[in-house]
């Protein structure tokens, strides 16, 4: 088998220990109510309106499959692929990777992310999904983080599972430097 060179001993020597130390600011049973209580509310207002729901990829992954097998009604699922922090920790401007590929116009349409921090990300999507005429936009975040930074005052989405400290956080699709998005809950590194 071959060996792991010294750059990648360390960086997952590094991202180990990152997590041994982390702290654990939402467990994933209190993950797991919250998606139960949004799939709810998703529910109660689409669930007869045939939405598409679309992905914002990376993070929005793991928050989209936990959240769309809570659903008990048809609709079809896209994603988009934008990024503005890439695996860096503080955000720049939005590039997108791939648009969606399911036309909006006419369709009721769900964005779903991991994270609502800023909120340039979602901002600039909602502007998309105007322009694509949408017959409604909603949107659906696991985590709103707690600042008084948000693009616009009172920037909220329509569906939010739990707020999070204003603190750099990790799991549950969220990454740390590129890694750890895997981890089942919501982390943020000691001292960050
Ligand atoms: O509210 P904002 O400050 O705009 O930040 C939120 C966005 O940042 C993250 O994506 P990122 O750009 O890190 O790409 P990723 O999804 O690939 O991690 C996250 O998944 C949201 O899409
Ligand atoms: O706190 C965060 N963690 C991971 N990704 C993010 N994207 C915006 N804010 C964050």
């Amino acid at each position: 088998m071959a060996k792991l060179d010294n750059e990648t001993l360390a960086s997952r020597d590094s991202m180990r220990e990152l997590m041994d130390d982390a702290d654990c600011l939402i467990t994933q049973q209190q993950v797991e109510h919250a998606l139960d209580r949004m799939a709810e509310e998703i529910s109660r207002d689409l669930g007869d309106k045939l939405p598409v729901f679309y992905c914002v990829m990376n993070g929005g992954l793991i928050t989209t499959g936990h959240l769309l097998t809570r659903l008990g009604f048809p609709l079809e699922v896209d994603y988009i692929h934008a990024t503005r922090y890439r695996s860096e920790l503080r955000g720049g401007d939005l590039f997108w990777r791939v648009s969606p590929e399911v036309p909006m116009a006419g369709r009721h349409v769900v964005i779903i992310d991991d994270i609502l921090d800023e909120g340039s990300t979602l901002a600039a999507i909602l502007e998309y999904c105007k322009e694509a005429q949408a017959a409604s936009i909603s949107t659906a975040v696991l985590v709103d983080k707690q600042h008084d930074r948000k693009a616009a005052p009172g920037l909220k989405a329509d569906y939010c599972g739990l707020e999070v400290a204003d603190r750099f956080v990790f799991g549950f699709g969220m990454d740390y430097k590129g890694y750890w998005r895997n981890a089942p809950g919501i982390f943020a590194p000691k001292g960050l």
